[in-house]
């Protein structure tokens, strides 16, 4: 019988996370959703659509932020489903704000969640990977803000540039132990992250609800919002075996906006 295969993905209670614990559910992997304690009901629901493709799931209440909560969740995912393969550290938050507003704490909170919780997530899933012998692979959520600084999103897309180097430095670091390392940069995805970066633009600039988001989807040259199945595709695929040769890649899979 075959080993079975096991992802962990944070922040996979809804929005992109969510599409990609389907789609690796539907390569074949069980999965570990990480998401915070209050996402609990909607990580049920997606376990439910999950254990429909017919492979199992846990939820792990994480902060990922916390480096404690996040050893704990791969702990827990490899003891509870019996293995350990690919980490997914896909939990991030925004920040829509002019660059002189920015408060110390703002700036604190967006780079321990954005930045810190992906660190916490490379050191944990490589030590996981190394205790069970395993070529793991990690994948991290960047963004077209981390090849491009946009205004308004100045933090953001700070922390989303720090993602692309971590990702630089993790996979050198972590190759000798044959573990690759990769990050996707999604566009303009259609999940409550935008809704919310489109009111507070609208706070900002008076344009109504639903302009600034309308704006930027006619920049994108396929010619239509992004979904989460989109993104979900490039994780498939940086989890797959075709993309055992590929480490220290940012991938833009945001239908034509920036260009490489
Ligand atoms: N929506 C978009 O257009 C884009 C999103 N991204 C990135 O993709 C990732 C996912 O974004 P979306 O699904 O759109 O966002 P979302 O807001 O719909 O979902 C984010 C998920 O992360 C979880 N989360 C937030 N803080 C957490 C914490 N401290 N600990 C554990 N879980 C936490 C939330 O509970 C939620 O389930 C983020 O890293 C985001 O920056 C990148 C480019 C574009
Ligand atoms: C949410 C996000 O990454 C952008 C730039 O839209």
């Amino acid at each position: 019988m075959s080993e079975n295969k096991v992802a962990l993905v944070t922040g996979a209670g809804q929005g992109i996370g969510r599409g990609i614990a389907l789609k690796l559910a539907s390569d074949g992997f069980d999965i570990a959703i990480a998401d915070l304690p209050a996402q609990e009901s909607k990580a049920t629901d997606v376990i439910a659509e999950i254990e429909a493709l017919g492979r199992r799931a846990i939820f792990v209440g994480a902060d990922v932020s916390k480096k404690d909560d996040v050893v704990e969740a791969v702990g827990r995912a490899a003891a509870e489903l019996g293995s350990f393969d690919v980490m997914v550290n896909n939990a991030g938050i925004a920040q829509v704000k002019p660059i002189e507003e920015v408060t110390e704490e703002e700036l604190d909170t967006i780079f321990r969640i954005n930045v810190n919780s992906v660190v916490w997530g490379i050191q944990a899933a490589a030590a996981k990977f190394t205790e069970l012998g395993k070529k793991g692979r990690i994948i991290s959520a960047a963004s077209i803000a981390s090849v491009k600084g946009f205004p308004i999103l100045g933090a953001y897309s700070a922390s989303k540039f720090a993602v692309r180097g971590l990702t630089h430095v993790a996979s050198q670091e972590l190759a000798p132990k044959g573990i690759t390392v990769n990050a996707y940069a999604p566009g303009i995805v259609g999940t409550g992250m935008w809704d919310e970066i489109d009111k507070r633009l609208s706070e900002i600039n008076g344009k109504p609800i639903g302009e600034n988001l309308k704006e930027n989807v006619e920049s994108i040259s396929l010619g239509r919002i992004e979904t989460p199945e989109d993104v979900a595709g490039v994780v498939s695929f940086f989890a797959g075996p075709n993309a055992e040769y590929v480490t220290g890649q940012t991938l833009l899979v945001d239908g034509g906006m920036l260009y490489s």
